[in-house]
Order: structure tokens, then C-alpha cells, then sequence
């Protein structure tokens, strides 16, 4: 493998074409915008508490319960979303013509940043500025048509590429992931910081790994504790949208490329995120009632 300072298709062809008009750029990004009606970001404070899987069955949720819905992914350096949902290859990157997003179903469109890298074994150096700029210039590139939902999948943490997406989204709403355990819930108080302090819009936070569901006797074990992420939201006055157990069949799932959520087999984590689908999206359309009631 090779560590290479890299720029992304996109990016290369407008540097060809004479340089990023950052007026137009804005134009596009806000036409692009103006017709997705709710823009949810999932974030987290700390790395590997399954930020992506619960932005992909959220997006297949949302896309199950018959919302249009694009998936996004802007995680530059590790991108899983392409591998959760077995997309290979990459996006097709015509000189002056907007991306298509890949299609993963009916309902469920995908673009994620890795697709447009010419190698995907690639170690990739990019700095703040060349992050926030790729950012921008994926956000306003792709042609999502109309949507509901577009379900944006960021790096863990709170640098360039999270607060690009909450300056360039300002109505973005933001979904916290945790996990149980101590270090988790430190970790998202200090993402919750962030998000007040960017003035984010914060649509609640969600428990991933809540207790094991026993695949032999279905006895819940709390291995990580549970009810952390609960009292943390009550504590910050942030709503619970709901918690999802560690479930193994989540992580077969996962490499099979078929999101939890779709499988046939009844199992306590595609029931958890079918009912996290549900409450995203009644919370996001009284989200949006309430800013127009205030907006009256
Ligand atoms: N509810 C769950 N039950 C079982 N395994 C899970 C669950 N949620 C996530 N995982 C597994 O945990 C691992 C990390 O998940 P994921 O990649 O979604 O985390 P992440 O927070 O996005 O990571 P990163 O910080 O690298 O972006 C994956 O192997 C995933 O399959």
C-alpha cells in the first residue's frame, strides 16, 4: 500500500477546469439542498460505536417505510458504507456532468467518498482545507433529485469533516451514536459540546450495542451495561431516539453487504432499527413543524 497525497476525480476535473467559483458553488449546494426535505447527520464522539451501521439501517429503514432516501458518506479515511452495503466500484465522474448516485434499491440511493478515489487501498493524506473543500464540492456534485431523507455518514470525532457538514448543512439535524459504556458517554458529551457550540440542530441521540440478545436463549446480558445513553440524553436534555442491542447476526449482516434492517429472519436488531426508523422520522417531521410554527 502506498501513502499518496490524492486528490478525488471530482475534485481533479474542476482544477482542470479553471478552479472552484465559490459563489456558484454555493448556488449549487443550496438548488441541491432545497430539495431534500430532512438532512440527517450521524455522528459520534468516539471512533467504532457503529456510527455507519446505524447510518446505513437507518437510510435502508427510512427507504423501507417508503421514503425516498440518499446515503452519503464523507468519511474520507474509512469509509464502511460501500462495504456495508456490498457497493463496489466506482462512481461514474463525467467532466461537467453532476454524480449519480449508485442505486441500492428502489428507494436508496448511495454516494460515498471512497468511489471517487482512483484506489481504494490508497492511505490518503489530505489536510483540513483539501477535506472541507472535497466536502463542498461533494455535496454540491451529486444529483439526488428529490428526497426525504439524506442520511450523511461523517468521520467519529469533531474535526474538518463534521463541522464542513454542519456549515455547508445548516439545517442538517444531528443523530449522536453511543455506546453504553463510560468512555462512549464522555466522549458524546463532548460531541454534544460541539454541536451546541456549532449551533447544530440536534434531532437526539441513540444507544448502539445495548445489551446482547443471547442468539441461543434470548436472554438479554447487559455486557456493556445499559441505559447510559438514555440517562445521558435526559441529563442533557437532548431526546432518546432508541437503542439498539449487539447483535452478531448485525455484524454477519454487514459483510454479507445487506443491512440488518432488510434481512427476512426476525432479529432484535432489525427490530430495534425498524423502530428507530419510525421515531427519526416522526422526530424530524415535528422538528420541522416546530421551526416553521417558530418561524411564523
Ligand atoms: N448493534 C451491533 N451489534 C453487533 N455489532 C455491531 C453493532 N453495531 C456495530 N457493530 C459492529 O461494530 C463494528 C464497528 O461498527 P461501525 O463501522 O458501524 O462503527 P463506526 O462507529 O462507524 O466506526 P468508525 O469509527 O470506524 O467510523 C463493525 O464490525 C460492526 O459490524
Amino acid at each position: 500500500m502506498s501513502e499518496t497525497e490524492q486528490s478525488c476525480g471530482s475534485c481533479s476535473s474542476k482544477q482542470q477546469g479553471g478552479g472552484a467559483n465559490q459563489a456558484l458553488q454555493d448556488q449549487l449546494i443550496a438548488s441541491t439542498l432545497d430539495k431534500i426535505k430532512y438532512k440527517l447527520f450521524v455522528m459520534s464522539g468516539k471512533g467504532g460505536v457503529g456510527k455507519s451501521s446505524v447510518a446505513v439501517n437507518l437510510a435502508a429503514g427510512l427507504a423501507q417505510l417508503g421514503y425516498k432516501v440518499g446515503l452519503m458518506d464523507v468519511d474520507i479515511h474509512g469509509p464502511s458504507v460501500p462495504h456495508l452495503l456490498g457497493l463496489k466500484g466506482q462512481l461514474d465522474i463525467e467532466r461537467g456532468r453532476l454524480l449519480q448516485p449508485k442505486r441500492f434499491n428502489d428507494n436508496l440511493g448511495v454516494v460515498s467518498m471512497q468511489s471517487l478515489l482512483q484506489d481504494d487501498n490508497q492511505a490518503i493524506l489530505w489536510r483540513g482545507p483539501m477535506k472541507t473543500s472535497a466536502i463542498r464540492q461533494f455535496i454540491s456534485d451529486v444529483q439526488w433529485g428529490e428526497l426525504d431523507f439524506l442520511v450523511i455518514d461523517s468521520p467519529p470525532g469533531t474535526g474538518d469533516e463534521p463541522m464542513t457538514v454542519l456549515r455547508t448543512i445548516p439545517d442538517a439535524l444531528s443523530v449522536v451514536v453511543t455506546t453504553p459504556q463510560q468512555v462512549s458517554l464522555t466522549d458524546v458529551r463532548k460531541a454534544l459540546n460541539f454541536l451546541q457550540h456549532a449551533k447544530a440542530n440536534i434531532l437526539g441521540l441513540v444507544e448502539n450495542m445495548s445489551g446482547l440478545v443471547c442468539p441461543h436463549c434470548s436472554q438479554e446480558i447487559d455486557l456493556f451495561a445499559k441505559g447510559g445513553g438514555r440517562e445521558l440524553a435526559e441529563s442533557q436534555h437532548v431526546p432518546f431516539l432508541g437503542e439498539v442491542p449487539l447483535d452478531p447476526a448485525s455484524v454477519v449482516a454487514g459483510d454479507l453487504g445487506t443491512p440488518v434492517v432488510l434481512m427476512d429472519e426476525d432479529l432484535p436488531s432489525k427490530r430495534a432499527f425498524q423502530r428507530l426508523s419510525a421515531t427519526v422520522a416522526e422526530a424530524a417531521q415535528n422538528s420541522l413543524e416546530a421551526v416553521s410554527v417558530q418561524g411564523q
